[in-house]
């Protein structure tokens, strides 16, 4: 099994460039079936996740070609099936895009219910509220969801709780049917919007993406476009924290600021210096860092997807700091593998109570998830000594080439796959 070995202490320093949305590009690579015209996606991060997605995609029968490692052609005029293999689904959560995507092109659609990181019970009701609203019959039998109309036709839709990945699965769904759809109190990410202007680039109608209400007028058809992804605003995050927790100064390249200013709020109140440029940000973390609060929030709050990254930051800073997970219950699995490298957490409820402590020691860890996995990845950058990170898989779900860039940052890391490629890459840093 693949893991990550690192030595720690190494203050990260240089440049590093960010992919595209990993969160974004499920949605876009699912919608783009939706047209039986050649739809060229630009940016698409290569991760795990949309390489099972786009699997899944083949499996029905949809032409997928890669231009080169992050362009995608998707061709849905062959779609042949509208049951989709629960072999792919189990895998990731985002999934239950093709739902919807079928569901608006064809008015029927058979998805296994979704996997994806067990950071909570992550219930689809509302998924599915809002598919009987535009009159679709929806089943759920032996673990597959089957939705299915006559004809859809465009309703009223008020979200019990915000919710990005039903924002998204009723946009797709609405935008082929009958009429106006009005979503309301609509999820905000800056991937809601993202996939609404992808929609929109197939000839969708759809207008009010980034505010909490939604219109989507019906068309006949959508065509073939060529499209590129925003930036991952968790990967930059991610990057953020590993510059606060290492004491490094980064510049993060291909980012749109605007994105990340909940969390570039918090890197203030700690004390870091930033710099700004249009598509850029530097993280500058050479002095001390301090303590904050956080509370995760639906965007424009601070993001759950980088909780587990600031809580490790925030362990190494100076003073006392509260996390509040409100979105997520399950999402403080990587707290014990902290305090067993030293850190001072102690989790009550749906909050962490943390003591900066000036240092961490080196441990064998186990991603828990995908983002509590890069949280131990730099946990394990700052700490003394030689880490071991088992679980990998889970963070390859979401960072291309993770420890590449990490590597020309100057950490001292690898994937290794054996026994043998551990002890010589511990001979090698000696
Ligand atoms: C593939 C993808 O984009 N995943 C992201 C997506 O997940 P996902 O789309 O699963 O998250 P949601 O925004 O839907 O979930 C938000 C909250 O709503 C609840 N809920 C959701 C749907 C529903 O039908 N009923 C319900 O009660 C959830 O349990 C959770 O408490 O948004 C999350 C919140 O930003 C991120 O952490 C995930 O990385
Ligand atoms: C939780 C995440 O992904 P998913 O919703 O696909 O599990 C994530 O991206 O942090």
């Amino acid at each position: 099994m693949e893991q990550y070995v690192v030595k720690g202490g190494v203050p990260l320093r240089g440049e590093v460039s960010i992919g595209g949305a990993k969160n974004a590009a499920l949605g876009i690579l699912a919608a783009a079936i939706m047209t039986d015209e050649t739809v060229t996606i630009e940016n698409v991060p290569n991760v795990r996740d949309t390489r099972v997605l786009l699997q899944a995609i083949e499996g029905i029968g949809a032409k997928v070609k890669y231009i080169y490692n992050n362009t995608v052609q998707i061709n849905g005029g062959s779609i042949s099936d509208l049951n989709v293999e629960y072999e792919y689904i189990r895998k990731i959560r985002a999934s239950y895009y093709l739902l919807g995507a079928l569901l608006g092109k064809y008015k029927e659609s058979n998805v296994a219910l979704p996997g994806g990181c067990n950071i909570g019970s992550r219930p689809i009701d509302q998924h599915l509220k809002g598919f009987k609203a535009l009159g679709a019959k929806v089943n759920i039998d032996h673990g597959v969801v089957s939705a299915k109309a006559e004809n859809l036709v465009g309703g009223h839709i008020y979200f019990d709780v915000v919710t990005v990945g039903a924002t998204i699965n009723l946009m797709m769904a609405s935008c082929m049917a009958e009429g106006e759809t009005i979503l309301e109190n609509a999820a905000k990410e800056p991937h809601i919007v993202d996939v609404a202007n992808f929609l929109n680039a197939m000839g969708a109608n759809i207008k009010g993406a980034g505010t909490d209400v939604i219109r989507i007028k019906g068309v006949n058809r959508l065509h073939g476009c060529t499209y590129s992804i925003i930036p991952d605003q968790i990967e930059a995050g991610t990057f953020m924290m590993a510059a606060a927790a290492t004491r490094g100064d980064i510049v993060i390249k291909d980012v749109i600021p605007k994105h990340l200013e909940s969390i570039t709020a918090k890197l203030l109140e700690m004390g870091c210096k930033l710099v700004e440029g249009d598509d850029w940000i530097r993280v500058i973390a050479e002095g001390e860092v301090g303590s904050t609060n956080v509370k995760t929030l639906p965007y424009p709050g601070f993001p759950t997807d980088m909780q587990p990254q600031i809580a490790v930051a925030l362990a190494l800073a100076k003073g006392s700091s509260m996390v509040t997970e409100s979105i997520f219950e399950n999402r403080f699995k990587y707290v014990d593998e902290l305090n067993r490298m030293g850190a001072k957490i102690k989790v009550e409820g749906n909050t962490a109570y943390i003591e900066g402590v000036e240092k961490f020691t080196s441990a064998q860890l186990s991603a828990p998830d995908l983002r509590a996995g890069a949280a131990l990845v730099i946990a394990a950058l700052a700490a003394d000594g030689i880490s071991q990170i088992d679980d990998i898989e889970y963070i390859q779900r979401g960072y291309e080439d993770f420890e590449g860039k990490l590597s020309a940052l100057g950490a001292i890391i690898a994937k290794v796959d054996s026994e043998r490629e551990l002890q010589k890459f511990k001979l090698k840093i000696g």
